[in-house]
């Protein structure tokens, strides 16, 4: 199959700020259209690696291309960035004193008023910004800005968006609305993005691949499935949701395994593990059973707490889930 030319390749990236080396090595493609989410622990490269990419900030070793052309250094330039890429801060760069609807026609100031007028009242639908509109921009709530921001970038059709933290500081409904907000701009618009985030739901639910930064390096690329279900090694198995340690027969051999391929059975030809419920704990859409053997601990889900605290459990899986370190 013909691969078509990535929007945006990144080879080799290293930069160091003094000592330290922040990002080392990165090769990244960016697909055309592609959603691309970089999960990484606070300090990991992922604000500095959004930085080169959207040509703010040079890297001391690597080079970025932009369709097939590299981009040239930012150093000393008054106006660095490029055109076909918008990169959103986490503080978002807003008139104050413009309302959103201002704010977003900005963007389209070079426009016919016609064509403005329909885009702006376009991006205001999707980003679900209508009853906001008339609303002085340092009025409005961190989700407001944050979708205000992303309407106004996307104003200008770039072909490449880069998110700083899109989901950060949002309470659950925000999050709701601009998730929504972003799966129609996904269906509507054929822009790519890359987005950095240090929550494991958010890169799951919006990636179509994850790319994941440990210590400026990016240690596993692929889709959420497969870096999911088959993460290479355990930091990447418990950076993305929640791991249980089981010992094997020899010393010092260690398994991990995720809860939800833990089962309680009343087999005992099936039973791999015997422990008692030390805790029973509400999560809204389940309750995670945690059960004790000796120092062993491991949970596992159940969507009703029908096993009581003390009582003794039979627990089996499957060998293929067990994953070693
Ligand atoms: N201009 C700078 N000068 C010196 N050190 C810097 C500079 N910018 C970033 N760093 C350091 O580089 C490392 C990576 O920072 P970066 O902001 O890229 O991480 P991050 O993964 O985005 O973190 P967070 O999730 O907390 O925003 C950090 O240790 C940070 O302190």
């Amino acid at each position: 199959m013909k691969q078509s030319r990535p929007t945006l390749r990144a080879q080799q990236l290293t930069k160091t700020f003094g000592n330290d080396t922040v990002l080392s090595a990165i090769d990244l493609d960016l697909a055309p259209g592609e959603w691309l989410g970089i999960l990484g622990e606070s300090g990991s490269g992922k604000s500095t690696l959004l930085r080169i990419l959207g040509r703010f900030l040079d890297a001391e070793q690597g080079d970025v291309f932009f369709k097939g052309q590299l981009l040239k250094p930012v150093a000393g330039e008054l106006m660095p960035g490029h055109e076909g890429i918008r990169l959103i801060h986490q503080e978002f760069e807003l008139f104050p004193n413009q309302t959103v609807e201002e704010n977003i026609a900005y963007s389209l100031r070079f426009y016919e008023p016609d064509y403005r007028a329909e885009k702006v009242a376009e991006l205001l639908e999707t980003t679900a910004l209508k009853s906001v509109k008339d609303r002085k921009a340092k009025l409005l709530s961190g989700g407001e800005k944050q979708r205000t921001a992303i309407a106004k970038a996307i104003a200008e059709l770039p072909d490449v968006l880069l998110l700083d933290e899109p989901f950060a500081h949002l309470d659950n409904h925000n999050r709701r609305v601009l998730a929504d907000a972003i799966e129609r701009l996904r269906k509507r618009e054929k822009m790519a993005c890359i987005f950095v985030t240090h929550e494991a739901a958010d890169a799951l639910a919006w990636s179509d691949r994850i790319a994941v930064l440990r210590d400026g390096q990016i240690i596993q690329i692929g889709t959420p499935q497969e870096v999911y279900n088959n993460p290479v090694n355990a930091y990447v198995a418990e950076l993305t949701g929640d791991i249980n340690w089981i010992a094997g027969d020899h010393d010092k051999q260690q398994f991990y395994i995720r809860p939800e391929k833990i089962k309680p059975t009343r087999n005992p030809d099936k039973s791999r593990w015997v422990g008692n419920v030390e805790a029973v704990r509400f999560h809204g859409n389940h309750w995670e059973i945690r059960c004790v053997k000796g120092k062993e601990h491991l949970s596992f889900y159940r969507n009703k707490p029908d096993l009581a605290i003390g009582q003794e459990v039979h627990l089996t899986y499957a060998s293929k889930d067990l994953k070693s370190i």
